[in-house]
């Protein structure tokens, strides 16, 4: 029996980071939405008791680092369950980029293992394993468009931001969340308005959400590899309406409303990044089958 799951990424409309906890993570207020760049999951049972992973990425683990084995190998060991799995990951999202390409393997794992497996769980049981695999896990679960505080894990819906076409734009780096945060100043960051971004969204005001882009986790990003602020000079130059950074980067996205302008863009940047996308926001949450 076969199963094939999508994993679409994930940008941060809005990042904020009030403080450091005990836990040595920090306490955020995101604005994630999913959008319609997605790396493909196949799921094939396996009679025998083992997990195998396939992927033709060199970047990508092919053993129990890798987050899809994680949310198998977590599945098996909570449930009980004594049949196996060939995990076959076909990558379209760029590895270590701020989109969180790994963590949505993982909750495309657990819900295409959901079914396969015959587990019954729900998406907020589902969601709440996934947070013992990463912090962005859980949003990935559900997909769609979300508040997430917490580390991540308290996902409040919100409905669809407005249409729109999203650039982004990834330089020839990666870049280490761990190593991000840890050079934050959680005392020197400049907050975006949270509230302000939801209400746009709610509104489903373009502009209201153009203003209300932040994250702060950019400046750090962008002190390590001031190619980023190119892209995102590039990008603003060729007429996006708003450009931000997504996650801990190195992705710049810019949004725009009109075909021409999304060319522009994208043809502008081709050439000067490693990767290029033109793609559009998806909205909906997943559900399960
Ligand atoms: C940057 C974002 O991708 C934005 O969506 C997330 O905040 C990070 O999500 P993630 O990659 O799933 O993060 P995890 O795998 O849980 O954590 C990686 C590392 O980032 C740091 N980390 C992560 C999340 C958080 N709220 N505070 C942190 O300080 C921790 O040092 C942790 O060891
Ligand atoms: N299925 C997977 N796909 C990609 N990378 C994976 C996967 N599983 C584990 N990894 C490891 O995770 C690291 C980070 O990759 P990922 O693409 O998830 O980063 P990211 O998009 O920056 O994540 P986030 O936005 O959640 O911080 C990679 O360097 C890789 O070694």
């Amino acid at each position: 029996m076969k199963l094939l799951v999508k994993a679409p990424a994930k940008i941060n409309l809005s990042l904020d980071v009030l403080n450091k906890r005990p836990d040595g993570y920090h306490e955020v207020e995101m604005i994630m939405t999913t959008i319609d760049l997605a790396d493909r999951i196949e799921l094939s049972l396996l009679e025998k008791d083992q997990i195998v992973i396939h992927s033709h990425n060199r970047f990508v683990p092919d053993d129990q680092r890798n987050l899809a084995y994680q949310a198998a190998h977590l599945l098996k060991e909570r449930y009980e369950v004594k049949k196996g799995v060939v995990i076959t990951i076909d990558k379209s999202i760029p590895v270590a980029a701020g989109l969180a390409g790994g963590s949505s393997d993982a909750a495309a794992t657990l819900r295409g293992l959901n079914q396969l497996w015959g587990l019954g769980l729900t998406l907020d049981e589902l969601a709440v394993l996934g947070a013992e695999i990463g912090s962005d896990v859980s949003f990935c679960v559900y997909g769609g468009t979300a508040l997430a505080k917490g580390r991540g894990e308290a996902i409040t819906e919100l409905p669809a931001p407005p249409t729109c076409w999203v650039i982004l734009a990834k330089p020839f780096i990666g870049v280490s969340t761990a190593d991000v945060y840890r050079r934050l100043d959680v005392n020197r960051v400049e907050h975006p308005n949270t509230a302000e971004m939801i209400k746009g969204i709610s509104n489903g005001d373009y502009q209201q959400v153009c203003q209300n882009m932040g994250n702060v986790l950019e400046s750090v990003t962008l002190n390590l590899h001031p190619e980023v602020a190119l892209i995102k000079e590039q990008m603003k130059r060729f007429g996006a309406d708003a450009v931000l950074m997504s996650g801990s980067g190195p992705t710049v996205f810019g949004l725009v409303l009109h075909d021409s302008r999304m060319h522009r863009i994208y043809n502008g940047l081709r050439g000067f990044c490693d990767q290029v996308f033109a793609v559009r926001l998806l909205g909906e949450r997943h559900t399960l089958d």
